[in-house]
């Protein structure tokens, strides 16, 4: 479904390679985890799943499709596809829950209350649909970003350490959420450095000398 062929990338504005012959498919796998040390790569790996970075050389090849690698030819493959969950979430901080999951839909289906009803019920909001996210806790800012990335029913869901800033019950709760996404049929890839998210994936890569190992 996805594959990295020979991916090679320098770090921008310098000589140095990041990605050498850098191979990466996702096969069968349900959800993959992307470990590494700081610095090696993961989270521009993620961007160049996500179709945001297209400068490297080599492949990326969607349902055996060469993604391309100018950002306007490619806006559907994203639209379409992908999901993706920054490190910081990136919500609007004066806007309220509902509002912040809308943004992860075209402006034609906006108004689809059906379908945000829907997802902050699978994310466990709907309580708190009109609260704004200045307002809530780190968890849940959290759930939201899961439920704006997944609105549009995308076929992968990208995750740059979803729970890097959250306490253990609430890593497990998301734990538990990613479990159900899976079981809906969207297929995850995360990077994290938490062995515990790690391990309920049934893939794994450590991104190591410029490379998925
Ligand atoms: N836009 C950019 N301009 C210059 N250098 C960059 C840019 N983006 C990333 N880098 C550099 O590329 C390397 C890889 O960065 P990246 O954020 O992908 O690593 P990472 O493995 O996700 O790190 P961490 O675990 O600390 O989040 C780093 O050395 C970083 O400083």
């Amino acid at each position: 479904m996805i594959q990295l062929q020979d991916i090679q990338k320098k770090i921008p504005q310098t000589n140095v390679l990041l990605f050498d012959n850098l191979n990466f498919a996702l096969n069968n796998h349900q959800s993959v985890a992307i470990q590494g040390r700081s610095g090696s790569g993961k989270t521009t790996l993620l961007k160049i799943l996500a179709g945001f970075d297209t400068r490297y050389t080599g492949l990326y090849k969607f349902n055996g499709l060469i993604v391309s690698k100018d950002p306007k030819k490619n806006i559907k493959f994203r639209k379409d596809n992908i999901g993706i969950i920054t490190q910081n979430y990136n919500l609007l901080y004066d806007r309220n829950i509902q509002a912040n999951i809308q943004l992860g839909l075209t402006e034609k289906s906006r108004n689809s209350t059906k379908e945000i009803k829907e997802i902050l019920s699978l994310v466990g909001l709907s309580k708190y649909s009109t609260k704004k996210i200045s307002e809530i806790s780190g968890g849940e800012a959290q759930r939201v970003a899961i439920a704006r990335a997944l609105i549009k029913k995308p076929k992968i869901l990208l995750a740059d350490e979803p729970t890097g800033a959250l306490d253990e019950q609430t890593e497990l709760e998301i734990l538990d959420l990613f479990k159900t996404i899976q079981a809906l049929g969207t297929k995850l890839i995360m990077v994290t450095h938490s062995d515990a998210v790690a391990n309920v994936c049934d893939g794994k890569y450590v991104l190591e000398n410029k490379r998925l190992i």
